[in-house]
């Protein structure tokens, strides 16, 4: 039988940015578009969010700081596409980007990681834990108000060293990063979601285009993982709807139960002055427009709990 002729896969420039878990997610979709015929290599560079070391992200820019530079690639035409881990992708892209795809979710858990201690639980009083996660930060103060969160910035690599240098007790970390750079036995315990609500995206790649690449975007759709697509837009609503930045203590978490998605969030007083605020709810979700509906639906009762966003 004859097949009709179909284009040779276009040739795809990734631009990456150079930590070992950026190069590593880089590396995972060559591969996957290598598989598909496509000739791919991949232009490293250095953002300003991995220059920026001594300061909260949350103080200087946020998410933004990661994908600039790789958007700036993308529009001078010096690469086409760029793998970013969604929780670092603002919940609007500029004007002329777009998400061409979500992959496969990793683990999206936080995991406990210490030299000594097994579990939080297993900590002793006033122990010191390191996380620049707002997020962390609250949700570990509401488990454990004893406990002194300091500052802990840098790439995977960085942040374990400064573990094992004993400048803290244990760190939070996503469990996602470890197990792909195969550092998945530095984990002592996840936390489960319940006790450390997950970021909205945490664990899932995205891969960011120019709108105008319409051929790519063709390309890339075979990549694409609709239940974890559907998981994130759900996520990433509950975000947008209260104007997410890394400034505002926001977790969002979706689970499947069947079809129906299962969609729990939580919100901190970056002063922590005010408890946690939490939101549950769910729906049979089958279109990205029902997903961002839930997390609309659940933003709206964070903030009727008392959630103040921006
Ligand atoms: N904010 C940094 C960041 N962005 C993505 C990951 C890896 C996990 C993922 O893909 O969500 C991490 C490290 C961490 O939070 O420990």
């Amino acid at each position: 039988m004859n097949t009709p002729a179909t284009p040779s896969p276009a040739p795809v420039v990734i631009a990456t940015r150079e930590s070992r878990l950026a190069l590593w997610q880089a590396e995972h979709v060559k591969a996957l578009l290598a598989a598909r015929g496509h000739t791919v290599t991949l232009l490293g560079m250095t953002t300003q969010g991995d220059q920026i070391l001594d300061r909260s992200l949350s103080k200087v820019g946020g998410k933004g700081l990661f994908v600039k530079e790789l958007e700036v690639a993308l529009e001078e035409g010096r690469a086409h596409i760029a793998v970013h881990s969604l929780k670092d992708v603002p919940m609007e892209l500029p004007e002329g980007f777009a998400l061409a795809c979500v992959m496969e979710r990793e683990d999206p858990r936080d995991a406990f990681v210490s030299p000594r201690y097994a579990s939080l639980a297993a900590l002793p009083q006033g122990a010191v834990v390191g996380t620049s996660s707002l997020r962390r930060q609250v949700l570990l103060q509401a488990l454990r108000p004893d406990l002194k969160i300091e500052p802990l910035r840098g790439n995977l690599d960085t942040r374990l060293r400064k573990l094992d240098e004993g400048q803290y007790d244990a760190i939070v970390l996503a469990a996602a990063g470890l197990k792909r750079l195969g550092l998945g036995e530095r984990i002592r315990a996840v936390f489960a979601p319940d006790e450390m609500l997950p970021a909205a995206g945490q664990g899932a790649l995205g891969i960011e285009v120019r709108s105008d690449r319409q051929d790519l975007i063709a390309a890339l759709a075979p990549l694409a993982h609709q239940p974890t697509w559907l998981t994130v837009a759900a996520e990433r609503a509950v975000s947008r709807a209260m104007g997410g930045s890394c400034s505002m203590p926001l977790a969002a978490h979706g689970q499947w139960h069947g079809d129906t998605l299962h969609l729990d969030a939580a919100w901190g007083d970056p002063e922590g002055r005010s408890a946690l605020v939490r939101a549950q709810a769910q729906a049979p979700v089958a279109t990205l427009a029902q997903a961002e509906a839930l997390g609309d639906a659940v933003a709206a009762q964070l903030r009727a709990g008392g959630a103040q966003g921006l």
